[in-house]
């Protein structure tokens, strides 16, 4: 991990945003296209260890792998299921239909869950399971019918979670050519949403999905912020900042600190919990590639490295409470923020309820994560009939329409004159 001066901090654009990356999966995305099913085989078997599985496991497969899978597996998947169900619901609570009457129209929204939406669960490095409970469920309380996961080589236990959550199929494939199928619809039903968190290839490739689909955001290579002072415990900011650097050699853990000692004795305690990580080799990378310690001298320097950072977890350990409760409120960009030394980001990943797909890449500058709404569209309405509408109302839609020069507009304004 490199030192800087809070005056020398820049910062750098995430993997996702590396031109050959980009290239690469838009060389994909376009064979897909063009190809469809023969080059997702082609693919799968190249990149995704497909081996000569089939590309879909259907839901009677997913059913059976719940059923066999051992007693003890269920217990934690079903709590964890439970707590963001929970959370989920909660969220859909909140969001509720909505109608005043305005100018003699009774307007308002009702909302709707949109037909079918992709759930990419990252299985490169690690079989990332928690990931299908954090992108189905949500999407399952929204009522989506048709729920497809994407994830490459799923082992059974993948295919169980992804029953327990609510998808109806899993395509076994990973990187861009995963997401191509999804919002073509190749081989699986076309996606109006694709949610999920993936590496630098997935986060390129969702963004070329765009032009076809709804995405939720870049949710690439982890991030954590730590921002701690002298009175933190460098042991658990060490765990803390490892926890995330295993993720990929992508990953960007930093440190800001107010104490350079302090600075120093996380950094020691890093070396020596990294000795025997047994995950080392991807977090001695992550950690040399993109690893950051900053020395600032107040916490609105820190505030200031935080907002322009916009990381995906924001950790914020600072003794005294007042110091700490005023430095969350000027923070304006982070992706989920956990206050107090117990609240380790890790509970976020699994445990907590809110959900662990957030927002990188500078994403957290413009929303949040993964929620209950990204499934969901607000659709308006306006009726008449319960009252006359309002002349002024007709009289200024058409005096509008007369000034962009609609005069077809203007005469379906006012043939409702009477
Ligand atoms: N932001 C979030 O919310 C969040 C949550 C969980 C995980 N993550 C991140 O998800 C990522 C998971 O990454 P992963 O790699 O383990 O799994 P992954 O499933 O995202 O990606 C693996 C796939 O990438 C493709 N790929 C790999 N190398 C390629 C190459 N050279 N050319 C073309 N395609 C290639 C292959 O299809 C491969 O199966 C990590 O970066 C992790 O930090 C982020
Ligand atoms: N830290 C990841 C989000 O960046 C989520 C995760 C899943 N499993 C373990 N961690
Ligand atoms: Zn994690």
């Amino acid at each position: 991990m490199k030192t800087t001066l809070f005056d020398q901090w820049r910062d750098t654009p995430s993997s996702d945003q590396d031109p050959e990356t980009i290239e690469t999966a838009q060389r994909i995305f376009e064979d897909v296209r063009t190809r469809g099913a023969a080059s997702l085989r082609e693919y799968g078997e190249k990149f995704d260890r497909l081996g000569d599985a089939a590309l879909i496991a259907d839901h009677d497969e997913l059913r059976d792998a719940w059923s066999n899978l051992p007693d003890e597996a269920r217990g934690p998947l079903q709590r964890s299921a439970e707590r963001v169900r929970a959370f989920a619901e909660a969220q859909r609570e909140a969001l509720q239909p909505l109608h005043i009457d305005l100018g003699g129209f009774r307007v308002g929204h009702h909302v709707l869950p949109v037909s079918a939406a992709g759930c990419y669960v990252p299985g490169g490095r690690y079989p990332l399971i928690s990931s299908a409970l954090m992108t189905v469920i949500p999407a399952a309380v929204a009522g989506v019918e048709e729920i497809t996961v994407c994830s490459p080589s799923p082992g059974a236990i993948m295919l169980a979670v992804a029953h327990l959550a609510g998808a109806k199929r899993v395509l076994r494939l990973g990187g861009a050519q995963g997401i191509a199928a999804l919002a073509l619809g190749i081989d699986v039903p076309r996606c109006d949403v694709i949610v999920g968190p993936g590496n630098r290839f997935v986060v390129a490739a969702k963004r070329i999905a765009q032009a076809q689909c709804r995405i939720d955001m870049a949710a690439g290579a982890t991030e954590l912020c730590v921002v701690a002072d002298e009175h933190a415990n460098p042991e658990y900011v060490a765990s803390d900042i490892l926890a995330q650097a295993e993720h990929d050699p992508d990953a960007r853990p930093v440190l800001v600190t107010l104490s350079e000692p302090f600075a120093k004795k996380a950094l020691a305690a890093v070396e020596r919990q990294l000795a025997i990580l047994p995950t080392r080799e991807i977090a001695e990378q992550s950690l040399a590639n993109r690893g950051e310690i900053v020395l600032v001298e107040t916490l609105e320097q820190a505030t200031e490295i935080v907002n322009r950072l916009a990381p995906e977890h924001l950790q914020v350990m600072i003794d005294d409470e007042e110091a700490c409760q005023q430095f969350v409120n000027s923070v304006r960009n982070a992706g989920g923020i956990f206050i107090g030394s117990e609240s380790a980001e890790v509970f976020g990943d699994y445990a907590s309820g809110p959900n662990h797909t957030l927002p990188t890449g500078g994403w957290a500058t413009r929303r949040g994560g993964l929620a209950v709404y990204d499934f969901l569209k607000v659709v308006t309405f306006q009726r008449s009939g319960d009252q006359p509408v309002d002349v002024r109302q007709i009289e200024d839609a058409a005096w509008l329409a007369e000034q962009e020069g609609l005069i077809g507009h203007a005469r379906a304004a006012r043939q409702r004159l009477g």
